[in-house]
């Protein structure tokens, strides 16, 4: 098992915002999270980082316990959080040397991999906000992390773009087969890219359904069976909003 993710509570202050949250991920697996706005996902993402260690429960990453940031997770934020002074190449190096020759090799094998050849020597005002990112996942990639957790990677990008990197990611996936987890907002993205999604309901942040995604890739977004998912995970969304609805209504 490389992930287990078991939060018991977790509360800002009195606001409970998550509640026995049980997820264990397989190695080389991809995790998709999707729920409402405010159900707790960035905060069960930061949990998994060792961002945040005030909760209930226990994180372990194949069998280590998560007590701090980490080279095992990888983590990528929403915003690429490029150091502006530095070249793709220096950024994708960051603390290590890049006249080191393993360094270079694994920097330059990283920037084909995330598409970026023949920009080594750009800077982050040079590039679109796909390339930043992309910048970013190899980053992360470059300390081999045992999982790379994704917090809305794609939220600030157009959808063409977006798309492009979906793909982008799941050439990743298959190629480094690392384990994945990432959080969205957006229904076709979490079919797109997971072999597992989680679907998590707010107030407090629960797990409403676990659904194992077994389309082979690459997928179709307009495949039967990718729509039949679609539905299947829009008739969750309404569950919830019900569930929602009916607790509001006793107050
Ligand atoms: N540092 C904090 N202090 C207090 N409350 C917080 C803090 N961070 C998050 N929260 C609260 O915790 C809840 C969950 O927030 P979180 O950002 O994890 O949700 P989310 O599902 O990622 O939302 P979104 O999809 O809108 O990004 C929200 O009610 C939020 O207001």
């Amino acid at each position: 098992m490389t992930v287990s993710l078991h939060v018991d509570e977790k509360a800002f202050g009195r606001n409970v915002v998550l509640d026995n949250i049980q997820l264990n991920i397989q190695n080389g697996e991809f995790l998709t999270i999707i729920g409402p706005s405010g159900c707790g996902k960035s905060t069960l993402l930061k949990i998994a980082a060792g961002l945040d260690t005030e909760y209930e429960g226990k994180v372990q990453i194949n069998k280590r316990p998560v007590t701090k940031p980490g080279i095992s997770q990888g983590f990528i934020f929403q915003e690429h959080r490029l150091f502006p002074w530095l070249t793709v190449e220096q950024n994708i190096a960051a603390d290590l040397n890049l006249r080191d020759p393993d360094v270079k090799r694994k920097v330059q094998e990283l920037i084909d991999i995330v598409r970026l050849t023949s920009n080594e020597k750009a800077y982050p005002s040079e590039l679109s906000g796909g390339m930043s990112q992309r910048v970013a996942i190899a980053r992360a990639l470059l300390r081999d992390p045992e999982v790379l957790l994704l917090d809305e990677p794609f939220g600030a990008l157009d959808a063409f773009t977006r798309k492009h990197l979906q793909d982008v990611l799941v050439d990743i996936w298959q190629k480094k087969k690392i384990t994945m987890i990432l959080v969205t907002h957006d229904i076709d993205e979490s079919i797109y890219l997971g072999t597992q999604l989680a679907i998590l309901r707010a107030n407090p942040g629960r797990l409403q359904k676990w659904l194992p995604i077994e389309l082979s890739f690459p997928r179709s977004r307009t495949d039967t069976s990718f729509q039949y998912l679609r539905q299947k995970v829009l008739e969750e969304f309404e569950k919830t909003e019900h569930s929602v609805y009916a607790e509001g209504a006793g107050i």
